[in-house]
Formats: C-alpha cells, sequence, structure tokens
C-alpha cells in the first residue's frame, strides 16, 4: 500500500464534525503526507473550531452541503446522538443509490445498520473506531465495512487510517468490544500514568521527573510487548520481578488493590456503554 506521499488522487475527504477526533485524524494524515491539506474540508458548527483546524491549512466551513457535495470520503466525527441529524443532511443532499462517496463514521456504538438501514438505498458505509493516539501517529484502529464496500473501499481505509497507527478489520459484531478496550483504553492508561506519577511526587521526586518517567515507562512496556508477541505479558511481567525484590511487593499490592479486575471490569463497562449507545438512535 502506498504511503507517505500524496498519491491518493482524486481523493477529496470530508469531515462532518470538527472536534477532538477530526483533529487527530488530520494530524495523522497530514503527518504522514498522506493526502494535502487542500485535500481536506471540514463541516463544523463552533467557530473557535474552524479556526483551530484552519490552521492546518484545511478547509473549513460550517454548512454540510458544500462540504459534501465536493468530498468522495467523508467521515462522520460528531457525537452519536448527532448522527441522525446528518444522516438526514446528507440524505437530502446524496440522495442517489448512484451516490459514488464513501461514508466512514467513527461514531461509537453506531451500527451499520442505523448508518444505512437494509431498505433505504444503500451507500457504502464504513464503521470505524480509532483512538486518540492518531494524534502521534500510533492510533489502535478497527474497522468494518458494509456489503456495497469493495477491496477498493478497504485500501481507502487502510491508507487513511494506517497514517494514523495500527488497523485491523473486525467483523461488526466485535467493535463494541473494540471501543471498550482500545478507543477508550487511552483513557485508562492515562490514569495509569497519573497515578504513578502521583506515586513519584508521593515519594520526593520532582512531578516533571516523574511523569516523564512514568509515561516513557508505559511506552517502553507497550513496544516490548508489541515486538514479542509470542511472549506472555505475564512472562514479561515475571522477568522484571526479582525473587524477593521491589517489583513482586508491587505487584502483590495490585493484586490486593484488585488492579487486574478494576481493568477487566472498566473495559466491559465501556463495551456496554457502546453497545448501548447503538440501541438509542
Ligand atoms: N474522543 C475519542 O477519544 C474518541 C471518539 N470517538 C467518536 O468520535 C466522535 C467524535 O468525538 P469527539 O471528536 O471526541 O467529539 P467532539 O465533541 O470533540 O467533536 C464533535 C464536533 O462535532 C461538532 N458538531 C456537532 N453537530 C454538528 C453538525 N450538525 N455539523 C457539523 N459539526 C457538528 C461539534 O461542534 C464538535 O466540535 C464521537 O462519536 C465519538 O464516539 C471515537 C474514538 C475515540
Ligand atoms: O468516550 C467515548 O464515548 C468515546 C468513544 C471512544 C472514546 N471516546
Amino acid at each position: 500500500m502506498p504511503q507517505n506521499k500524496h498519491d491518493t488522487g482524486d481523493l477529496l475527504l470530508g469531515f462532518l464534525g470538527g472536534g477532538m477526533m477530526a483533529e487527530a485524524i488530520i494530524r495523522g494524515i497530514l503527518g504522514k503526507k498522506v493526502l494535502k491539506p487542500d485535500s481536506i474540508y471540514v463541516c463544523e458548527l463552533l467557530e473557535h473550531r474552524r479556526e483551530a483546524l484552519s490552521t492546518f491549512g484545511v478547509k473549513t466551513t460550517d454548512t454540510a452541503s458544500s462540504m459534501l457535495e465536493r468530498c468522495n470520503v467523508v467521515i462522520l466525527a460528531v457525537k452519536p446522538d448527532v448522527v441522525p441529524l446528518v444522516l438526514g443532511q446528507i440524505s437530502s443532499i446524496k440522495p442517489k443509490s448512484q451516490d459514488h462517496t464513501l461514508y466512514v463514521s467513527i461514531c461509537a456504538g453506531v451500527t451499520l445498520e442505523a448508518l444505512c438501514p437494509p431498505l433505504e438505498e444503500k451507500k457504502m458505509w464504513v464503521r470505524v473506531m480509532p483512538n486518540q493516539p492518531c494524534v502521534v501517529g500510533e492510533a489502535a484502529s478497527a474497522f468494518a465495512m458494509n456489503e456495497r464496500c469493495s477491496a477498493k473501499h478497504r485500501q481507502i481505509v487502510n491508507q487513511l487510517l494506517g497514517a494514523c497507527g495500527a488497523v485491523v478489520e473486525v467483523p461488526e459484531k466485535n467493535l463494541d468490544a473494540v471501543t471498550g478496550l482500545s478507543g477508550s483504553g487511552p483513557a485508562f492508561v492515562f490514569m495509569m500514568i497519573e497515578a504513578m506519577t502521583d506515586a513519584g511526587v508521593r515519594k520526593g521526586l520532582l512531578r516533571t521527573v516523574a511523569s516523564k518517567l512514568a509515561a516513557q515507562t508505559v511506552l517502553g512496556a507497550a513496544k516490548m510487548a508489541l515486538e514479542f508477541p509470542e511472549r506472555h505479558p505475564a512472562e514479561l511481567r515475571n522477568r522484571v520481578e526479582s525473587p524477593g525484590g521491589t517489583t513482586i511487593a508491587g505487584t502483590v499490592a495490585l493484586e490486593s488493590g484488585g488492579f487486574r479486575a478494576a481493568v477487566i471490569n472498566a473495559v466491559s463497562q465501556a463495551t456496554d456503554r457502546s453497545e448501548e449507545l447503538g440501541k438509542h438512535k
């Protein structure tokens, strides 16, 4: 798959909603030079957000029609409760089955069926769950496509999301679990970094030093888990735990604090919430 070049031909990418995630994806795409800024349009209601996004050189507007008429790939990046409204806007501007636009939703819980009901003329829809680390090109994204999409659309999705980090295709039924794990996951990891930093400060480290050490520790551990996939995380952990040493004293404390159960519950609750969001259409 070609990357790192302006090799996406006539691809004009539009965003409906220019909030945190739209910005994160734009940063990823521009950072890897998959598109030029003037191939990206953002429809956003808030003036301060349009101003913030203009600094990337992308075109901004507050009317959906001008963006939808131009773009051949459109990413829905509004909150899930706004989806019915913007679907109405899309249908009124591009109603025909001849619509060749590829639509991509990143909205938590919103199913392909809700985006494109079976009785309506089918448009090409992809449901994606990215995450905030798009901002630094280290996202974990998963996607599922509806039956109107083809290999060409898979390639476009891989190219756009690939610019933002790792991408996997999954059955749509897995996307709520993906939302709970990697969509919401950065927040859980930030809590861990925050807590480790506080602990360092409590034990006398400068906050700047503690937060740098905490974040780098998470990065290094994550890199090891990715680079040694054949080693179970418990094996990696055991290598840190010297007999009678410091680490085992800490891991026992985590066990007695219910650390693993708390993390499993966090991902499970976030998954359940994603499923719930999908039921409020
Ligand atoms: N924040 C995250 O880490 C992640 C969020 N998501 C999903 O991404 C979507 C967007 O989330 P965020 O970017 O965090 O939200 P956000 O609130 O930062 O951005 C949404 C933007 O849409 C704008 N908007 C609302 N109605 C609009 C309309 N009719 N036309 C144009 N713009 C409109 C709002 O003014 C706002 O700036 C959500 O559906 C969320 O589930 C997915 C993965 C991760
Ligand atoms: O909290 C949320 O609903 C969104 C979806 C995944 C991450 N943030």
